[in-house]
């Protein structure tokens, strides 16, 4: 704060100073003192204001200061996760190029004041350094912005004019340095009374200035090799203006058409076909009617194309709670799973029909079903004045021919008339998307086809034969027959796992114990091999004697003599195991 008062007052003095030194030189003098001047373009706004430019200056400051802080403490995106360690947020903020730049930008110029010399704002240019941080904030407003293309054209506009000021402030400063009046180009003479004043002065450079920035006014010749200077330096500026106005401008006029387009149905592609195709005027009034609708009352129809930019999870929710509310009243949905609707709701297609129009006609083949968003729609006749039934919001129809229902006699034929009374939001399910999703919802599908058989029984289009019954009956029969059949056979294969695990256990536990038996038999083997008798020799040879007389036996004893050396390797084998 004292720094402050200093810096004012030390201001004031020196303007006190000027303005006294001002009376005592003469004419000559003056012009010396302008040309030092030039540093500040229109001194006298800075004199009379001064403590609102100081106290803009410091508040933008602090702001700047604060901003630092904010830069500290921004999050950012590692390896797809946010840092908010708040110890690597500063480390990594101290390491960049930005923190330079804030430390640059927020250096204490205005000390510089203290010195007649530099006594000029322009010691506060090191805040332009700021500027890569504007373009930042103006970026993130611009995507968060509900109105992109208005901030745009806004943000084009005011760096337009925040050009044209500086240019407007550079010329008055030429003009001064040159001398006012000097010739035609210059801003005329400021001691005439009618271009004295500072509003004066301002407005006729700014002026002077866009005709210069937007090409559009003839501004007086240049004379002098400044002025030629100054006037290249705009009119090069100027194209690169008038380039991105009609740049910028031209991206809006387009993003609002392709905006319209994504919409709605190009209503000018339409009109032009049907003009060529030399359609009845009545059907022109038509279709304009349901365009005009359709802006007006902002239908959208192509909702899914819209959201098909997003991820399907994202599409889901948006649709899920975009048209919850009318899913919600339909009464098949209302108990139904949430992830039927989920399923349900990006098959939506939504339709917009005319007063007077018919959404399906008795007898046409059925290819989709209809939830009534919005309107009501009359059940007729086929004289089309007959009303049977009034649908309207959350009602569904068209659904009969589509489910394919036993007994209906119509087959996949509509069974009513159904036509808009007003204007109705409807939307469309294809019998694909009805069938694929009904496959996994049989609770829902039965209430659809229990009430399609309800309409059905009412207008007598169900046929119920005594065939038909006593099949029903028949294949009732059979399942249950099935069923119990089953039932008996998951009964006996549970028995036989059983068994089978008891049996495996006790052929586990002999083979355990034959294992035990035989451990101890290959040492006495061997030693019996070692120490044969010539007696025992004797008998074994004796044995295989034999075995070679019982060769010459007879065939029915041969058969038990195999069955006897069948039952030795048997025993072997065992012994062996
Ligand atoms: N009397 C009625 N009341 C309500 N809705 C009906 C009536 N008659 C027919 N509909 C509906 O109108 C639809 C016409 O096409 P669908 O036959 O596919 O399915 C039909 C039913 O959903």
């Amino acid at each position: 704060m004292n720094r402050w008062t200093k810096l004012l007052s030390l201001h004031r003095t020196q303007n006190g100073e000027e303005e006294s030194e001002k009376k005592k030189e003469g004419q000559k003098d003056e012009k010396r003192e302008q040309k030092t001047k030039v540093k500040v373009c229109f001194y006298e706004v800075e004199q009379q204001f001064q403590a609102i430019w100081y106290t803009l200056d410091y508040i933008s400051d602090l702001v700047y200061v604060a901003d630092i802080f904010v830069k500290v403490r921004t999050s950012f995106l590692e390896q797809g996760s946010l840092v908010q360690d708040i110890s690597r947020l500063k480390k990594r903020y101290l390491h960049s190029f930005q923190f330079l730049l804030d430390v640059l930008s927020q250096l204490p110029t205005d000390l510089l004041y203290l010195n007649n010399f530099f006594n000029s704002p322009v010691v506060r240019i090191n805040r332009f350094l700021r500027s890569p941080r504007l373009s930042e904030a103006l970026d993130r407003m611009e995507t968060r912005t509900a109105y992109p293309n208005i901030f745009r054209i806004s943000k084009l506009m005011i760096l337009i004019f925040v050009l044209i000021h500086w240019n407007a402030c550079l010329y008055f400063a030429l003009s001064k340095h040159i001398g006012f009046g000097s010739d035609e180009w210059v801003y005329p003479n400021a001691t005439d009374s009618e271009f004295n004043s500072t509003r004066r002065q301002y407005f006729y450079s700014f002026w002077f200035s866009t005709l210069i920035l937007t090409t559009v006014g003839d501004t007086p010749d240049p004379v002098r090799e400044e002025e030629f200077l100054f006037m290249i330096a705009d009119l090069l500026i100027a194209v690169l203006v008038f380039a991105s106005v009609v740049g910028n401008v031209g991206n809006v006029i387009m993003n609002l058409r392709d905006r319209d387009n994504v919409f709605f149905p190009n209503h000018e592609l339409v009109k032009s076909y049907l003009r060529s195709r030399k359609i009845s005027k009545t059907l022109h009034k038509r279709v304009n009617a349901w365009y005009q609708h359709l802006h007006i009352n902002k239908k959208i129809t192509r909702e899914n194309e819209i959201l098909q930019q997003l991820p399907v999870t994202l599409q889901t929710t948006i649709a899920v709670s975009v048209h919850l509310p009318t899913l919600s009243k339909v009464t098949i949905f209302q108990n139904c799973e949430s992830s039927l609707l989920e399923q349900l709701v990006l098959k939506l297609t939504p339709q917009v029909y005319n007063p007077g129009e018919y959404v399906c006609r008795k007898g046409d083949v059925g290819h989709e079903m209809y939830i009534i968003k919005e309107g009501k729609l009359a059940v007729v006749a086929d004289d089309g004045v007959t009303q049977y039934a009034v649908l309207g919001e959350g009602n569904f129809f068209g659904e009969i021919s589509i489910l394919n229902i036993k007994g209906n006699k119509s087959g996949n034929r509509r069974t009513a008339n159904i036509r808009s009374i007003g204007y109705s939001d409807l939307f469309s399910l294809s019998k694909e998307d009805l069938t694929d999703t009904l496959s996994e919802f049989p609770a829902a599908k039965q209430l659809l086809e229990e009430k399609g058989r309800q309409i059905l029984t009412k207008m007598g289009m169900l046929e119920i034969s005594e065939e038909g019954e006593e099949e029903k009956e028949k294949m009732e029969d059979k399942v249950a027959r099935i069923e119990s059949s089953l039932e008996t056979l998951q009964t006996k294969l549970a028995r036989l796992i059983v068994e089978l695990e008891s049996s495996v256990r006790k052929m586990m536990s002999r083979v355990g114990q034959l294992e035990l038996q035989t451990d101890g038999w290959e040492g006495i083997v061997a030693e019996g091999a070692g120490s044969e008798t010539d007696d025992e020799a004797e008998k074994k040879r004796e044995v295989g004697d034999g075995q070679g007389g019982q060769e010459r036996e007879p065939q029915e004893e041969r058969g038990e003599g195999d069955g006897g050396e069948q039952n030795k390797d048997e025993e072997k084998g065992e012994k062996e195991k």
